[in-house]
């Protein structure tokens, strides 16, 4: 390995979990938790990955340490093929590459000593000596803020930040190269995260321990890594240098991450990229294409659309919301008064009728586009008619996209980063490549 190699290389991992239906467990489907995820982690460096819960950081990290097993892909540790070891070379590989989880508590057994389940790694791992394994074990409790004394002492004894403490304790006692830390202070409160952020950070230095910090918040990852990855449905959207991913985003999904973290100066404006639509897709059931198009602010338009921005927003938010939330022409006669369909006061009460839906939409009475105008009046009286699947076909076809029927690649394409975006490819036409506008509010 040169110096240059990295200590830790993901390409295109997968992890897929069968869904079972009954006693017989058939097959009904697939989870894509992690979806052909590729990264580098350099010896000694913190990288961060980030994304909303369920996104597949969890199942990265298992698969990587291969305590799952990978569906496909290939994970390179220290150049070697972590995917070919046999039994021995997994052993060796353990005690370089450890895990640290949110909750301490799964690395502590309660009925042993501090002291005990630090030292375990060391026995199963073939330190003899019970003298020399003390040693260790109190040098390191002290390196990570605890006495030598509280090896005697039970885990119940301490507070969540000293259980933490004593986890990262039991990862670090074997000398690892690689620490992947799955949301390691996310169950702390304000200080205590602070504390241990701040030893994790100073150990990681002192021991020259390369450190994959998994969390969902985009600040812990600015504060503690050097690179981050962003990742969205089982894959990585976004990835680069944390000031350049965090500070300069650009794919709309970390614009829209960064953009939902509250400014620490309350007399701040927040400025705010609102998602298309709310609702996060089912990973066994991906949206096609860009995932993201779904809930995407900034969605491409047909190349030949002329309408303004805003407009095509408010009429493919139209679309989504009648394809993904609606069943019954009382659901959208409901959602554009406002009001729930099961309240007796909405139902018949309220037409769908043309304004509503525009207004709801932010349309204007008339769009200038002839095409998208037909769609648009043809598919509110179909609904008007009680038939959304006619008015789901007048919408779908004027209203297709680029994002919804090319999956984008994960390519270098902006100032040396790589981002799944594409805005950002040239081959895709009548796309200029602007930033996302946002939204001031108070
Ligand atoms: N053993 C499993 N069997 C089936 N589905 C699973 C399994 N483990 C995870 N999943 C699914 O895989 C997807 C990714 O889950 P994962 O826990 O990796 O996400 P995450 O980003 O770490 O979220 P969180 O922070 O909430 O743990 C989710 O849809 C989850 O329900």
């Amino acid at each position: 390995m040169t110096e240059a190699d990295p200590l830790l290389s993901v390409r295109n991992l997968e992890k897929h979990y069968p869904i079972t239906e009954g006693l017989l467990r058939r097959e009904v489907g697939t989870v894509r938790a992690v979806d052909g995820v590729s990264f580098d982690v350099q010896l000694g460096e913190a990288f961060g990955l980030v994304g909303e819960s369920g996104c597949g950081k969890s199942t990265t990290a298992l698969s990587v340490l291969r305590l799952e097993e990978p569906t496909g892909g290939d994970v390179r540790f220290d150049g070697d093929d972590v995917r070919a070891y046999d039994d021995d070379e997994l052993r060796r590989f353990r005690r370089r590459a450890q895990l640290v989880l949110q909750d301490p508590d799964s690395a502590l057994n309660p009925r042993r000593t501090v002291g005990e389940s630090v030292e375990e790694p060391l026995r199963i791992h073939g330190l003899h000596g019970s003298q020399r394994r003390r040693h260790v074990v109190e040098d390191t409790l002290e390196r990570v803020g605890l006495s030598a004394a509280a090896a005697d002492q039970y885990p119940h004894e301490f507070s969540g930040g000293e259980k933490q403490r004593i986890a990262i304790a039991r990862a670090l006692v074997l000398n690892p190269d690689l620490i992947v830390a799955d949301e390691p202070v996310s169950a702390l409160d304000g200080r205590t995260k602070a504390d241990v952020l701040e030893l994790l950070g100073r150990l990681q230095r002192e021991f020259d321990v390369a450190i994959v910090f998994i969390s969902h918040d985009v600040d812990l990852v600015r504060r503690f890594c050097d690179r981050a990855a962003v990742m969205y449905l089982g894959e990585i959207v976004e990835s680069g240098a944390v000031d350049k991913v965090f500070d300069e985003p650009r794919h709309p999904y970390t614009q829209l991450l960064v953009s939902s973290i509250p400014s620490l100066d309350p007399s701040a404006p927040h400025v705010g990229v609102e998602p298309l639509t709310d609702d996060l897709p089912d990973a066994s059931d991906p949206p096609s294409g860009c995932r993201f198009h779904p809930r995407c602010p900034a969605i491409i338009p047909p190349a030949d659309t002329t309408i303004p921005r805003d407009q095509w927003r408010g009429l493919v938010r139209f679309r989504f919301r009648l394809e993904n939330d609606w069943t019954t022409a009382d659901d959208v006669r409901a959602a554009v008064a406002g009001r729930e369909s099961d309240d007796p006061a909405t139902i018949g009460s309220v037409p769908a009728t043309d304004d509503a839906v525009r207004s709801t939409f932010d349309l204007p009475a008339k769009l200038a586009d002839p095409d998208l105008e037909a769609a648009l009046t043809t598919a509110v009286e179909s609904i008007e008619e009680g038939d959304l699947e006619t008015a789901r076909a007048h919408l779908a076809a004027p209203i297709e996209t680029v994002c919804e029927r090319e999956s984008p690649t994960l390519e270098t394409r902006t100032e040396g980063r790589p981002v799944a975006c594409h805005r950002y490819d040239p081959s895709v036409p009548g796309e200029p490549e602007t930033d996302l506008e946002t939204t001031t509010t108070r």
